[in-house]
């Protein structure tokens, strides 16, 4: 491939933060790009003086991309959420500045799944507060309100890939599970959907939140929720920290309503890791806190980086957008002896008849168009010869955001 009129890869710059797994930085170094990778999240003036000459930024779920962030990013092409979770970013923001956002949709949920099957175990079995005696010289052996998990019943609230797969490890140790989800699920296994999600809270005595960041979910399970789960449930929370109100859980805990809760996940979180963290449920009876650690596995770390950075990487050498959760998803195969040109632009009636009117006057040998609510994004394998000039003749048109040519 003639390589003359791609933006040159070692020009190529990307910032990393959050401690993203060296499977990512590997795949960026082979391509040829410049990688900073930096162990914490960054606050936003910090974020906004290096984002100026940034090509791609990759985050966990700390890092928030606001607004103001993306006015200073003028070089970004894209962003990498290395995790599930997007709701970081502005994501209407970004998709108006013709800015895809990629993320791992699956890669870690297995961990969380795993992660929440030994919490119950543990609230079960008061484990927290037996380990936290042992270590205090206290030898305390008791069997009272400690039960096993066989023949108890499990509420998932969120049954997708996390919740789901949560469903059948559950029931394989002898739960009974049913579930509340706003979309229609597969039940798996024997699990049974429950219709709205009071009767989820008043039938189960575990019960556990799968659901991302959303304007519905934020708050949902509040002083009314809690007092209608049944004296002795234990909650879990590894979904979202705005999700649960932590005063009212708190207080369900210290007067005895809940038997016990295992929390993930806070309204708001370092931005690395630190010694004065502070949080109302510490201090509560049989309750087990952790820092945000749902996917942090090595498995699951090594492959949300291979995945993300081969997202990016075919974003940045072919165009192709397919994983992006913001942005049309448009792929097409490599046309020999040509020129790539890929067009963000505005969604408006006429930017297609005038990009066609463009091209039409040269030899097009493949052309693939996809839109969402703000933008449209095209790309066209045109003549070689012809290509510097068709990129700067669609570039010009005054509903471009952003003209690339590759190849
Ligand atoms: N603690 C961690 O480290 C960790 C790790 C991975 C994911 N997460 C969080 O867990 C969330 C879920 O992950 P997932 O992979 O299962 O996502 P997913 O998108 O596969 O599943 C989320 C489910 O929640 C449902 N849902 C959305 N709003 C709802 C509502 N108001 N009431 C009931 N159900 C609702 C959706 O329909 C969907 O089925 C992620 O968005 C992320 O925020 C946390
Ligand atoms: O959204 C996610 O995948 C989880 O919240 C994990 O986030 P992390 O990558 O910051 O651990």
């Amino acid at each position: 491939m003639d390589t003359t009129t791609s933006f040159p890869k070692d020009k190529i710059k990307i910032l990393l933060l959050e401690n993203i797994h060296s499977a990512a930085i590997k795949q960026f170094n082979d391509q040829g790009f410049q990688v900073e990778s930096i162990s914490s999240s960054l606050p936003e003036e910090k974020i906004i003086e290096k984002i100026k000459d940034v090509h791609v930024l990759g985050l966990r779920s700390k890092t928030k991309v606001t607004e103001k962030i993306l006015d200073a990013a003028n070089r970004l092409l894209a962003i990498g959420c290395f995790c599930i979770g997007t709701d970081q970013v502005d994501l209407h923001a970004a998709e108006k500045r013709g800015i895809p956002v990629f993320n791992s949709p699956f890669c870690n949920s297995r961990s969380v799944a795993e992660l929440i099957i030994a919490e119950i175990i543990i609230l079960s079995r008061k484990l927290g507060d037996r380990s936290k005696e042992m270590h205090e010289k206290k030898w305390r052996k008791e069997s009272k309100a400690c039960h096993e998990i066989r023949g108890k019943s499990l509420g998932i609230i969120g049954y997708g890939h996390i919740g789901s797969q949560l469903s059948v490890l559950a029931e394989a140790m002898g739960m009974s599970v049913s579930y509340y989800d706003i979309a229609r699920r597969l039940p798996l296994g024997n699990s049974k959907m429950c219709p709205d999600l009071k009767s989820l809270l008043e039938s189960n005595n575990f019960i556990t939140l799968h659901v991302p960041d959303t304007e519905l979910t934020r708050g949902m399970i509040g002083e009314e929720e809690i007092n209608t789960m049944k004296k002795g449930t234990y909650l879990l929370n590894a979904s979202r920290g705005k999700v649960v109100q932590i005063p009212h859980l708190a207080a369900a805990l210290r007067s005895g309503h809940l038997a016990g809760c295992a929390v993930d996940v806070y309204p708001s979180e370092p931005e690395a890791n630190c010694d004065d963290w502070e949080t109302e449920l510490q201090g509560c009876p049989n309750t087990i806190l952790t820092p945000h650690i749902g996917g942090s596995t090595e498995e699951a770390q090594e492959a949300i980086g291979l995945e993300v950075s081969d997202l990016i990487i075919s974003f940045i050498n072919s165009g192709a957008s397919a994983g992006s959760v913001n942005f049309p998803e448009v792929t097409m195969p490599y046309s020999p002896s040509t020129h790539r040109i890929l067009n963000i632009h505005n969604n408006k009636p006429g930017v297609l008849r005038d990009i066609n009117n463009i091209l039409s006057e040269f030899n097009v040998s493949g052309q693939v168009l996809s839109t969402r609510k703000q933008i449209g994004y095209i790309i066209a394998d045109v003549d070689s010869k012809a290509s510097k000039e068709i990129k700067k003749k669609i570039s010009d048109l005054p509903n471009s955001i952003r003209t690339r040519i590759l190849y």
